[in-house]
């Protein structure tokens, strides 16, 4: 945005928690993405592993690696000078062991992420404690994880039953009280998104989980229109015209306005 814009460090995001300040976030696989996703004033960077889907072409998310994490998080920290860079633990890279999570979150942290991510709730409790006490700020992930799509059947929406609620709640809790730094939460009903982010301490990042988060979150391909089938909570940033820069302008500016997601049309 503002070249003078302060680096959005782990207080800076606290604090706009507390302040009320919505937290704008979008996906970033590349250097010149993250430059103008950076000056357009975007607060995190999630280098995701939907690269997976979007860059490699895959059905999920499953088969991204450590290494390609790796490659593209230092693709990302090359371009980005302000933003917070957070980099997604992809499947199998922290299941193991506490240990064999350490070491993956390592080497994204030394490839330029301020911030790991990992999916799931329950067993991950104990590994993000793990990482919070080594100096690895942790955002958690919760809903629709899109590593367990085999186990969850398919993208559904989650915590539409009394009993998938509570639980989400419950692992909400729990992370939070294990140092997360912030929450993801995936496809989950306005009502969940709402009452999680009422519950916990910290701030709840939605992607389809209605305006009530403390945040949001897209895929930079989806917001800038290029979905094959877009989901019900995307929303084309392109529409309105101009470049790519204006889109993630306006998508930054929705966010913080909490004009997007609008109630009904974006989510369930
Ligand atoms: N480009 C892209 N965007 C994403 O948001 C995304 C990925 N890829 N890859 C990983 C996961 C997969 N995600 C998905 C994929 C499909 C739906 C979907 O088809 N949703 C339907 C029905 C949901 C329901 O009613 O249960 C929708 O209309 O939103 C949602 C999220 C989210 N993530
Ligand atoms: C959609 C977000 C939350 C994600 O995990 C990813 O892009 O990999
Ligand atoms: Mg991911």
């Amino acid at each position: 945005m503002t070249p003078t814009r302060k680096p959005v460090t782990l207080h800076r995001l606290r604090a706009m928690h507390g302040d009320g300040e919505k937290i704008s976030m979008l996906t970033c696989y590349d250097a010149t993405f993250a430059r103008v996703l950076d000056d357009a004033g975007v607060d995190c960077l999630l280098v995701g592993d939907s690269l997976g889907m979007v860059l490699q072409g895959h059905t999920s998310t499953v088969p991204v690696t450590l290494e390609e994490m790796a490659y593209h998080v230092r693709c990302v920290a090359r371009g980005n000078r302000t933003a917070c860079v957070i980099g997604d633990l992809p499947f199998g890279s922290y299941q193991s062991s506490i240990a064999q999570a350490i070491d993956s979150a390592s080497a994204l942290m030394q490839a330029g992420a301020h911030m790991v991510k990992l999916e799931g709730g329950g067993w991950t409790a104990p590994v993000v404690r793990a990482l919070v006490e080594r100096g690895i700020p942790v955002c958690a992930h919760l809903g629709l994880t899109p590593q367990s799509v085999h186990a969850l059947g398919g993208w559904r929406v989650q915590g539409r039953e009394e009993s998938g609620a509570a639980t989400l709640m419950a692992h909400a809790k729990e992370l939070a009280d294990a140092g997360a730094t912030m929450l993801v939460l995936e496809l989950v009903t306005s009502a969940v998104g709402t009452e999680v982010t009422k519950a916990i301490g910290i701030p709840t990042i939605g992607i389809g989980a209605g305006p009530d988060c403390s945040g949001q979150v897209l895929v930079l391909h989806d917001a800038l229109g290029m979905a094959e089938r877009p989901a019900r909570f995307v929303r084309n940033f392109m529409a309105e015209g101009g470049g790519i820069t204006e889109a993630a302008r306006r998508y930054v500016a929705a966010v913080k306005d909490g004009s997007f997601p609008e109630t009904g049309t974006h989510t369930y």
